[in-house]
């Protein structure tokens, strides 16, 4: 999906933290051993993960799938070192149209792969997420905003 649309979702650095430690509890006593964060949005995610899994052995894999807010095709520009597992872990942010998910499927075909949000055409790619989130909404991600002065309504 495109930046196109003008429905957006807002997501605080707060909000984003509480959702992602809800998907470390679907995870919890399921015994995953690594985790491969899915660069670049998959990598707050996983840090939090890992954190609340303890999981020591974090790794990454660079792809490239949005080119100038228009979706090409995915890229590896670096793979990650850990072999495919059922033990590990593949975290990103979120799924959209879900062309990422599915390259990574195919490349960790045994890996359990999760996000903190999904759009309903990702979502089954996804084998945890936490909050669904409408097709054509943007998922406006803490690290792409900053805080701002607002007008009071009065003076709008
Ligand atoms: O389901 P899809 O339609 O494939 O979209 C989901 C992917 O898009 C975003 O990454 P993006 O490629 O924008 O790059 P970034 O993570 O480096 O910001 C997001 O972090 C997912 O990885
Ligand atoms: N928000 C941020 N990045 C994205 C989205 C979204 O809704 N879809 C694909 N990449
Ligand atoms: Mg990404």
């Amino acid at each position: 999906m495109s930046l196109s649309t003008n429905k957006m979702f807002y997501v605080s650095w707060e909000a984003f933290h509480r959702a992602t430690k809800e998907l470390a509890h679907q995870l919890l006593g399921k015994n995953y051993t690594a985790i491969v964060a899915v660069s670049r949005g998959g990598l707050v995610p996983a840090a939090i993960l890992a954190r609340e899994l303890n999981i020591r052995v974090v790794d990454s894999i660079c792809v490239a799938s949005y080119e100038h807010d228009k979706q090409g095709s995915l890229r590896i520009l670096k793979d990650a070192s850990i072999e495919d597992s059922e033990q590990l872990l593949v975290v990103d942010d979120l799924v959209d149209t879900g062309e990422t998910a599915k390259a990574l499927r195919e490349h960790f075909p045994k890996a359990c792969f999760v996000t903190v949000y999904a759009k309903p055409q990702g979502k089954p790619l996804v084998d945890h997420y936490i909050t669904d989130i409408e097709q054509d909404t943007w998922i406006q991600l803490p690290w792409d905003m900053e805080l701002a002065y607002s007008k009071p309504l009065a003076d709008k």
